[in-house]
Parts: structure tokens; C-alpha cells; sequence
């Protein structure tokens, strides 16, 4: 950590980079930064169409694009042996792509996931399963495989700057809310993941960080509408939300000043200053001052939140009731 200099803990130009998710969204965001600030890119989804146009607009991004590399993997991260192909084509790719043929990428960010929403009783047997797999299978998978390349392909530049994995979590794996019961757990354990390789990775001098966005505009959101609760709308009412350019922008920040739990805006920093625990939470000596002053207020107030919380849904009921509505068909 820096205390009275102002180090760039996350350069991009000339690095290459993975992207989870890349096709769209958030992810997509992200790859045509790096693309723009001089990064050699590789995106992973599943439909081979997104990806492709995805692929035309990170080059056409390009800062440089006669020497910067791009690429573009179909794989469903939710099966381990699709990702472990997709890795031994991403070990070939890097090789080409950096000047010592370097078989791992500097960087893999994980973008890919997503839910649809619902009151848990309502959700199928499926879906519980899909989200859990979406979401924390296919990061573990994709952690694993990553931690598998960069340990096989040690860094051999002079002052190569620290590989790392960045990890997406969201604002509900730290405190979860009504009508994303199958998705809030799995994030959560997503950000366990994060704690537990940042402390084991010290061990291979790799970094590690996790993202925690609030609402996103994106593709994803859109369909999210589709099946959300009406409880869940008011609730999630009180954030502004943001775009996907401007998250992806956020957490760019947040790494270049060496932030390890990386938060995007005001109600990141609510949601983190309730849950604070024993990860570092990098930065400058500032921030973490901020932090501190954050939570210690949090402690308290959360208390208040969290009343106010549940009187959301209580006011619901009411007014459900008061209706004539059947509570228990609540959609
Ligand atoms: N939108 C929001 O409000 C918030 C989102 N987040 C998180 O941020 C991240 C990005 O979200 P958002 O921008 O909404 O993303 P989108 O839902 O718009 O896009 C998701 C991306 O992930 C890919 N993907 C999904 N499942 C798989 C899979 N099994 N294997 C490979 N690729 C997959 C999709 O491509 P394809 O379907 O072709 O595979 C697509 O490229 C997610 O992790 C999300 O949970 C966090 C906070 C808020
Ligand atoms: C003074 C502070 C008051 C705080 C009150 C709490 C307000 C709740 C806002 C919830 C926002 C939900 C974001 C969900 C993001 C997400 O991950 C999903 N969209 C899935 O993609």
C-alpha cells in the first residue's frame, strides 16, 4: 500500500487480459476500456453471435490496433471441462500475445452472472441450482483454472507488474434483500472466495480484488425486470443505479488505487461499512480513514436500516391484504 505516493496499482496498457461475461453489459464495458487504454483483451461467454459482435466493437476500441491482440472464447464457465478447454486456449492465445510467450494472462476479471429475480417459494428446483451454478460454480471454476495457468507460467519480465484476479460480486453478497434469494447467497460466497484467495495467493505473489457493484443499467437488468417482484422494486427504489460505462469506470478506479474490496458508489460504501470484517479493504491511508469512519457509524445505523428494511416488507403485506390479495400468491 501507498502511503505518500500515488502508485498505479492496476496498468493496463500492454497487458493482457481475460473477461468473464465480456460480451455484454458490464463485461463488455470493461473489455472496450482496457481495449481503448492500450490492453490486449480476451472475452468468455456462451452465444458465439454476442460474442462476435462484441469482439468487433473492443477492436474497433483499440488504441493501438496493430499491436494490441484481441480474442474471443465461447464457454459454458458452469462446466468444468468446458473451462478447462477454454483456459488451454486461452494458455495458447497468451502465448502468442505476449513478446516472451508467456502461456497466462496478466489479469482475469469476472464479469460473467447474473439472476432472475422472484420470491424464493416460486422459483423451481432449477432455477435454485442454475444460480448457484451461474454464479459461484462458474467463478470457482474459472478462479481455479486461472490460478492453474498464472502458477504454471510464472512471470519472467524484470518488474513485471503482480498478476491478478478480480473477482464481480454485487452490493446483495453483502447483505441480501428480498427476491433475489437465489442469487444474493451465491455472491456472498463469492466475496468468501475473494477473502480466502487474496490471504492464499500472497503465497504465489498474486493479486486478488472483488468488485460490488449496486443496480446496473444493462442487458441483464433489462431482463431482471421481467420477473421481479414488485416489493423488490420499491425496495431497490432508493438507488439511483448507474451504467454499465460508468461501473466499469468505478472499478478501473478503485484498482488503480490498489483497493481490494472494490465499491463504485455511495451505497457500496453503506453496504460494506455494515459488513466489515477482517479484509483488507486496500487503498490509500485517506480512504482507509473513511472506511473506518464508515463502518464504526454503520454498526449503529444498520441496526436502522435493517428495521427499516423488513417495515418494507411488512407495509407490503398490509397493503396486500388491504387489497383483498392473497399474501401466499404474492408474484
Ligand atoms: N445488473 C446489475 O444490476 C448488477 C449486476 N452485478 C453483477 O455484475 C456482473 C455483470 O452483470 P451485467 O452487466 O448485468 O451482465 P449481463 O447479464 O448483461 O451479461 C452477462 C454476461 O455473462 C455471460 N454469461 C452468463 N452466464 C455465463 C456462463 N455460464 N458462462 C459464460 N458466460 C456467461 C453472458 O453471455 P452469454 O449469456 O452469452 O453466456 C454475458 O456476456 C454479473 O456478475 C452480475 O451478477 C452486480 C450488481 C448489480
Ligand atoms: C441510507 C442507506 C439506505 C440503504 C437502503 C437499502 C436500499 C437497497 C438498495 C438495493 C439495491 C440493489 C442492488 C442490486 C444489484 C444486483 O446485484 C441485482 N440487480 C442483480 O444483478
Amino acid at each position: 500500500m501507498s502511503i505518500f505516493t500515488r502508485r498505479n496499482h492496476f496498468p493496463i496498457s500492454h497487458r493482457t487480459f481475460v473477461i468473464t461475461g465480456g460480451s455484454q453489459g458490464t463485461g463488455l464495458s470493461l473489455a472496450l476500456l482496457l481495449s481503448s487504454r492500450g490492453g490486449n483483451v480476451c472475452i468468455i461467454a456462451r452465444t458465439q453471435s454476442k460474442l462476435n459482435s462484441a469482439l468487433e466493437e473492443i477492436k474497433a476500441a483499440a488504441k493501438d490496433p496493430a499491436a494490441q491482440k484481441f480474442r474471443a472464447i465461447s464457454c459454458d464457465l458452469t462446466d468444468p471441462t468446458a473451462v478447462e478447454r477454454g483456459f488451454e486456449e486461452v494458455r495458447e492465445w497468451c502465448k502468442g500475445v505476449n513478446e516472451e510467450g508467456q502461456g497466462a494472462p496478466d489479469v482475469v476479471w469476472q464479469c460473467a452472472g447474473g439472476t432472475k429475480p422472484g420470491y424464493f417459494k416460486n422459483q423451481s428446483g432449477e432455477r435454485v441450482v442454475q444460480e448457484a451454478m451461474g454464479n459461484y460454480v462458474s467463478t470457482a471454476l474459472t478462479a481455479n483454472a486461472a490460478l492453474k495457468l498464472m502458477t504454471s507460467a510464472p512471470p519472467t519480465r524484470p518488474n513485471q507488474p503482480q498478476r491478478h484476479i478480480i473477482f464481480t460480486s454485487s452490493i446483495l453478497g453483502f447483505h441480501p434483500l428480498p427476491g433475489y434469494n437465489t442469487y444474493s447467497p451465491s455472491k456472498a460466497a463469492i466475496r468468501s472466495l475473494a477473502d480466502g484467495l487474496r490471504s492464499e495467493c500472497l503465497l504465489y505473489n498474486i493479486s486478488v480484488s472483488c468488485c460490488f457493484p449496486a443496480t446496473i443499467y444493462s442487458p441483464g437488468f433489462e431482463e431482471e425486470q421481467k420477473t421481479k417482484p414488485e416489493l423488490t422494486k420499491i425496495i431497490e427504489g432508493s438507488d439511483e443505479g448507474q451504467t454499465c460505462e460508468e461501473v466499469a469506470g468505478r472499478c478501473v478506479e478503485g484498482l488503480e488505487r490498489g483497493e481490494v474490496s472494490v465499491v463504485t458508489g455511495w451505497m457500496g460504501r453503506v453496504f460494506r461499512g455494515a459488513v466489515w470484517g477482517g479484509t483488507p479493504k486496500g487503498g490509500n491511508w485517506g480512504t482507509m480513514v473513511v472506511e473506518m469512519v464508515v463502518a464504526s457509524v454503520m454498526g449503529v445505523v444498520w441496526r436502522l436500516i435493517a428495521w427499516w428494511l423488513d417495515g418494507d416488507v411488512l407495509r407490503y403485506r398490509k397493503k396486500l391484504v388491504k387489497e383483498g390479495k392473497n399474501v401466499m400468491d404474492a408474484k
